[in-house]
Order: C-alpha cells, then sequence, then structure tokens
C-alpha cells in the first residue's frame, strides 16, 4: 500500500484524481490539500462536488507545511497552477516522494521556455532535467525510473497520441506542417471564476493563436514542428482535435493502419476506430483517446479526442503510477 497526498484537490482534476486514488487498491489517500489561505480548507471534498457524495467524504486541508505533510507520503499529485507546482514539487522530492505533477512546470526541458510562455523564471533546473515526461503509451520505461513524472497537457495529449505513431515511423512529409485544430471544452481552465469562462461569454472561438504554450511543448516533444490551434467551445468537458498532415508520396491508408495498430494494439487506453469518426460524447467520463484517420492521396486527416481531465489530465497521471510501481496500467481507471 503506497500512501498519497493530493495537492489542489479541489480543483477540477484535483477531484478526479481522488476519484480514482480513492478505490486505487494499492492506494491509501493520508490528505486532500488546499492552498493556506483557501476559503475551502475545512470543508468535505463532497461539499464542492457532490457526485463524490457517499464515495469520498474527506476534508480539505490547507498546506502550511508541506515537509510535514510529506511526512508519511510516498507518493504526491500535485494538481495546481504551474508556478505553485514549480515551487511546491522540490519540495515534496526533497522530502523523498515521487511527485506526479500536473501542470507544465516540468514539461519542456529549457528553461528559456518558462519565462517566454510561462511568465516566470524556472529555478529548479536540477529537477527539470529529471523529470520524465508522461506521454503514458511512449515513455513507459523512463517512468519506471522517474522520481518526478510531468503529465502532458490536455491538448499535447491528444495531438501527440494522435500524431506520434506518424512521426516515429517517417510516413509524414515534413516540407508541410501538420495543422491541429483542437476544441476544448470549458473546464480546461479550470474551477476558478473567470470572464473567460463565465457562461454568457463563452462561444467557439480560436484563442493563443501562435501564442499557445502547447504548441512548443508538443512540437518539442514530438521533434517536429507543428502549427497549433486551440478553440474554446460551449459545453464542460472534452477535447476534439482535427489534424491535417500530408504523407509522403506512395504511403497508403495499409502503411498508416500498420502505423497506429503497431503503436497502440496492446495499449488499453487508446482505442483506434477502424471505421466513425471520433467525439467528444464518446470519451467524457472515460479515461480513453479515440484516434481514427482518414486517407485521400497525400493527405490524412487524424481525429482524437479525449476528456481534458481524464486522458488529458488525472486519468493519464494515474496511468503513469500504474507504469511507476508496477501496476497493471488501467488499476482504478476502467
Ligand atoms: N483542467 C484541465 O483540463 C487540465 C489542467 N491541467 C493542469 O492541472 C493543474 C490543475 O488544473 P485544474 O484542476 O483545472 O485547476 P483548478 O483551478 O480547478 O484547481 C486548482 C487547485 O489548486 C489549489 N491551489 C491553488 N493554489 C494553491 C497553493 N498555493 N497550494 C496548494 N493548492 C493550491 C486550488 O484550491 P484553492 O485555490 O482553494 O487553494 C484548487 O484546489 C493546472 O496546472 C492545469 O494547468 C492539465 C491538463 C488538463
Ligand atoms: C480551455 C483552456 O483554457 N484550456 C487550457 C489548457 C489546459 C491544460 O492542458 O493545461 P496545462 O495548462 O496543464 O498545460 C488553456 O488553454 O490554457
Amino acid at each position: 500500500m503506497l500512501n498519497t497526498l493530493i495537492v489542489g484537490a479541489s480543483g477540477y482534476t484535483g477531484a478526479e484524481l481522488a476519484r480514482y486514488l480513492n478505490r486505487h487498491p494499492q492506494m491509501n489517500i493520508t490528505a486532500l490539500a488546499v492552498s493556506a489561505q483557501s476559503a475551502d480548507a475545512g470543508k468535505r471534498i463532497s461539499d464542492l462536488h457532490p457526485q463524490l457524495k457517499g464515495i469520498i467524504d474527506l476534508p480539505l486541508q490547507a498546506l502550511k507545511d508541506p515537509s510535514e505533510m510529506a511526512k508519511g507520503a510516498d507518493v504526491v499529485f500535485l494538481a495546481t497552477d504551474h508556478q505553485v507546482s514549480h515551487d511546491l514539487a522540490p519540495r515534496f522530492l526533497d522530502a523523498g516522494c515521487v511527485v506526479f505533477d500536473l501542470s507544465g512546470a516540468f514539461r519542456v526541458n529549457q528553461p528559456e521556455f518558462y519565462t517566454r510562455y510561462y511568465g516566470f523564471e524556472h529555478r529548479h533546473v536540477d529537477w527539470l532535467a529529471q523529470a520524465v515526461y508522461g506521454l503514458a503509451e511512449w515513455q513507459a520505461d523512463a517512468i519506471r525510473q522517474a522520481r518526478l513524472v510531468a503529465v502532458p497537457g490536455c491538448y499535447p495529449t491528444a495531438s501527440q497520441l494522435a500524431l506520434k505513431p506518424l512521426v516515429t515511423n517517417r510516413l509524414l512529409n515534413e516540407a508541410q506542417w501538420p495543422v491541429i485544430n483542437a476544441v476544448s471544452g470549458v473546464s480546461g481552465a479550470g474551477r476558478k471564476a473567470g470572464m473567460a469562462n463565465s457562461f454568457c461569454e463563452v462561444s467557439l472561438q480560436p484563442y493563443g493563436i501562435f501564442t499557445h504554450r502547447h504548441q512548443p511543448e508538443i512540437a518539442s516533444h514530438l521533434g517536429i514542428p507543428v502549427v497549433f490551434t486551440p478553440h474554446l467551445g460551449n459545453f464542460a468537458r472534452g477535447i476534439l482535435a482535427t489534424i491535417t498532415a500530408r504523407l509522403q508520396p506512395d504511403i497508403t491508408r495499409q502503411d498508416v493502419a500498420q502505423a497506429y495498430h503497431n503503436a497502440y494494439h496492446d495499449k488499453p487506453l487508446v482505442r483506434l476506430y477502424q471505421q466513425g469518426v471520433p467525439a467528444i460524447k464518446s470519451v467524457v467520463g472515460l479515461p480513453f483517446c479515440d484516434i481514427g484517420f482518414f486517407v485521400d492521396g497525400e493527405h490524412i486527416i487524424i481525429v482524437s479526442a479525449e476528456d481534458n481531465l481524464l486522458k488529458g489530465a488525472a486519468a493519464q497521471a494515474v496511468q503513469c503510477l500504474n507504469i511507476r510501481f508496477g501496476f497493471q496500467e488501467t488499476v482504478s481507471l476502467l
């Protein structure tokens, strides 16, 4: 049995982590934490997330002293903002915990990336260099050795799972950058109220055009440049990415199908479509990334769908935990 602490447990991804870890046969939740000054400290998690009533009713505790809270914890999940994770992860790592960070604070091993895209200076370059990028289907060997797993962002998970089989098999004509258009539900912005995620303000609309931090995250881990345009949709959760790319001459649909089969036939949380088209309604509430593809001559369109809070965050974090500690990959997820 491993003792675990969830920091940021009152948030959207934190609550999903609490649900998964509470039913995980190898995990014991020692505490659910929020910030030291949180208005929610002392409330039960199920008061904020009533779907958890009778399932997990633990109180939320103010995180006053990370070293104290780390005592007795083997594993810590950080479901916190990037800069909070940046500050907290080394404290828990120094206390000997294995850390799974859902934020972007340790995903890209280039300190200047943080100044440019996250607006803060990275002060833990040693941990940044040691962090393992937790794209679970592709990084299992590294995850097994990791002290710090940087769980990928929601858009980067859907985008990379769709493109990686084509990139690694050199099926793409790299003269044409893949174009990723992805739509996310509003929960992607977190639980905190704000004008951008206010009900009356949300409308289907692209944002972060040519500037979103997930473009360099995707490009650096894929190893090829991409054009990435996120869109906000007027629904609560789910991401749908429609990706247009060009194949090398003479690559057939069969070659593409073989590449996807080889990559994912033994990966239980990626579902390949032989017919039909992935849709958000097929993955909401589930830990899968669904992928379909369509070839017309040298043109290919790949469609991937996931729940941003699950395969795009909490489910992938628990999948990484399962890989890290040698549990079956889908324990508590399916
Ligand atoms: N939402 C999504 O689809 C995805 C999110 N992510 C990433 O996961 C992380 C969490 O996202 P999400 O769940 O949406 O965020 P939320 O805004 O919903 O939740 C954030 C949580 O962090 C807590 N918190 C804030 N400051 C601190 C602090 N200093 N110490 C401890 N806890 C703190 C908040 O509680 P309080 O303020 O009351 O203290 C709350 O529990 C972010 O880094 C996000 O970028 C990654 C992939 C997908
Ligand atoms: C709809 C929405 O606002 N989505 C978030 C992405 C959420 C995510 O994956 O998060 P990371 O910040 O952890 O990379 C955004 O575009 O900033």
